[in-house]
Order: structure tokens, then sequence, then C-alpha cells
């Protein structure tokens, strides 16, 4: 039955030094500027991904949770600025670094998956020219390569007839389908680290287990480190080894999985908790019917 408490993880210890963190967010402050002053949006954010580890950042629609995995991509929009705090990938701080710099390291260190596949993908060029591009930009390779490695990553996601998807344009695509090219397009340069966020907005039911399926079984098989953003605990609880609960811009707790949601402190997580609980109590008595018709 803790199967469904959580999915990869025995219990963490979630010190990030002892942990030796691939990302570590520390005391973030973001602030937003417009005509008529400025609004800070994070207030302080500390978040840790642990090596090997799938991170649920969670939290209602404007909590913070975009504006987080922005500013550590360094793709924050126009007009809002990291104040202070610091962003870690490893031991190399992010902070300060420049656009060039930053775009060096998207790929190669780190990959994103965004909400909408649909505007992730260049409607104009085919699957295998896009994948391509991102290759030829992060990795030098020949043509014949570069091909291979493309219809490798394909595969990988789940997609047997490779060659035909790659020859496909974006508008060609399922959205589930399109959404297992933009994981393959995240993975193309071997990042250890990847941000997932709300990968599986806008699918219907079944896609979306078969998303979160792929997603959680690349984790294990490449060893990478996810940070999955979503406002669904139900995801977090199956999907993911340690938790942070964002309320108004700030971290209202964190832990393992198995600690904030079996005993979560801050009242927003337990109101959060208390939201979706009959789903999870229905989950974990289904899981003991099971078992006692078995
Ligand atoms: N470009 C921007 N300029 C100013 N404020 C912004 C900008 N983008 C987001 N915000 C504000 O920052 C806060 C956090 O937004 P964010 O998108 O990170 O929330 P979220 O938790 O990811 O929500 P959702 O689940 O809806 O994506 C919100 O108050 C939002 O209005």
């Amino acid at each position: 039955m803790e199967a469904t408490l959580t999915r990869s993880a025995a219990d963490l210890d979630l010190d990030p030094a002892a942990q030796n963190a691939v990302v570590t967010v520390r005391d973030l402050r973001v602030k937003a500027a417009n005509s008529r002053g400025t609004n800070e949006l994070l207030h302080g954010v500390s978040v840790a991904v642990a090596p090997g580890t799938m991170h649920g950042l969670v939290g209602e629609t404007g909590s913070g949770k975009s504006i987080t995995a922005a500013a550590i991509m360094g793709l924050l929009p126009k007009g809002v600025t990291v104040t202070s705090g610091s962003i870690k990938l490893g031991d190399r701080e992010l902070v300060g670094l420049g656009h060039n710099e930053l775009h060096e390291l998207r790929g190669p260190a780190f990959g994103m998956i965004f909400q909408n596949p649909r505007t992730a993908l260049h409607p104009m060029y085919s699957v295998g020219k896009q994948m391509g591009r991102v290759l030829a930009e992060h990795m030098e390779l020949g043509r014949k390569e570069r091909t291979e490695r493309v219809l490798h990553y394909l595969r990988l996601v789940g997609i047997p007839d490779a060659t035909r998807i790659a020859h496909a344009f974006p508008h060609e695509l399922s959205g589930g389908l399109a959404q297992r090219v933009v994981i393959a397009t995240s993975l193309l340069c071997d990042p250890t680290f990847l941000i997932a966020d709300e990968p599986t907005t806008g699918l219907d039911a079944t896609v979306q287990r078969q998303i979160l399926e792929l997603l959680a079984r690349l984790q294990e098989d490449l060893k990478l480190s996810v940070l999955m953003i979503t406002h669904d605990l139900s995801i977090v609880a199956q999907y993911c080894a340690t938790v942070s609960v964002m309320y108004q811009g700030n971290v209202v707790e964190d832990g393992t999985v198995r600690q904030v949601l079996r005993s979560p402190s801050a009242p927003y997580s337990r109101n959060l908790l208390k939201a979706s609980r009959l789903e999870f109590v229905t989950q974990r008595e289904r899981s003991g019917l099971t078992a006692m018709s078995a």
C-alpha cells in the first residue's frame, strides 16, 4: 500500500548538502516591474532537488511554481528579475550568468518540458528538423549521427515508427505524441536535470497517465533529477519522492512525500490535502479491496 504514497523513494534525508543536490534554490526573491511600480512574486523561495529523484513543486494557480522554474532556467519573462538569492546547478551559481552562458547550459545541463507541447514545437518545421536544430546548437555531430540520435530518442520515448514521425509536422501529431516529441527533444543532449511544468495539462486521462509513466520510467532508467511542477497532489503522491508546497510566492512546507502527505504541518498544505483526500483514500481503499479479493 506504500506504493500509493511514494513511487521511487525510500525516505530521503532532505539536507541538500548531504544529498549533494543537483539543483539548489536558496532564498530566491523575484520581482516584476511595470509602469505602476514593482511587485514581488517570490519572497525567498528555497527548493532542493536531490540527484536521481523526482521532486514535486505543488501549489495553486499563481503561487509561483512557473516563475520558480523560469528563474532556474534563466527564462524569466521580460520585466521580471531575480533581486536576491542563489540558484545552483551542482556547485555552479546561475544567478548573474549572462544570456549566452545560460543558453549554452540549456540542453546539455538541463531540459524543460513545457505545459503545452503545441506551443513548444515550431509549427513550420518537421519533428526531425527541429530536433536536429537543437542538437546542432549544442553538439558537434555529423548529419548522419544527428539523424541517428534523433531517431534513438524518439524510440526511447515510445515512438516505434520514429522515421515516419521525424518527417511529420506538429499539427499532424496527437497531443500525447506531441508531448512525447517534446520529451525526446528535452533529452537529446543528455541532461541530468529536467523541469516538467504541468506536462499533462490538456491531455485526456489515459494519455496523461501514459506520459507520467513514461517520465517516471525515463527518470529511473536515465537517473535523471526531475522537478515536476503540478497543482495535482495525486501526481505528487504517485510519482515524486520529495515535495515543496508553494503558496503566494513562498514555500510553506517541504519534505518527503510521505512526511508531507501523512502529516502536513502548514495550514495551506493541510487544506490542499483535505481537498484531494477523498481521491487519495479511495485509491488506498481500492488497493486494500484488490488485495482482499486476490
Ligand atoms: N510576466 C509576468 N509579469 C508579472 N507578473 C507575473 C508574470 N508572470 C507571472 N506573474 C505573476 O507571478 C505570480 C506567480 O505566477 P506563476 O505563473 O509562477 O504561478 P503558478 O503557480 O505557476 O500558476 P499556474 O499553476 O497557473 O501556472 C502570479 O501572481 C502571476 O500573476
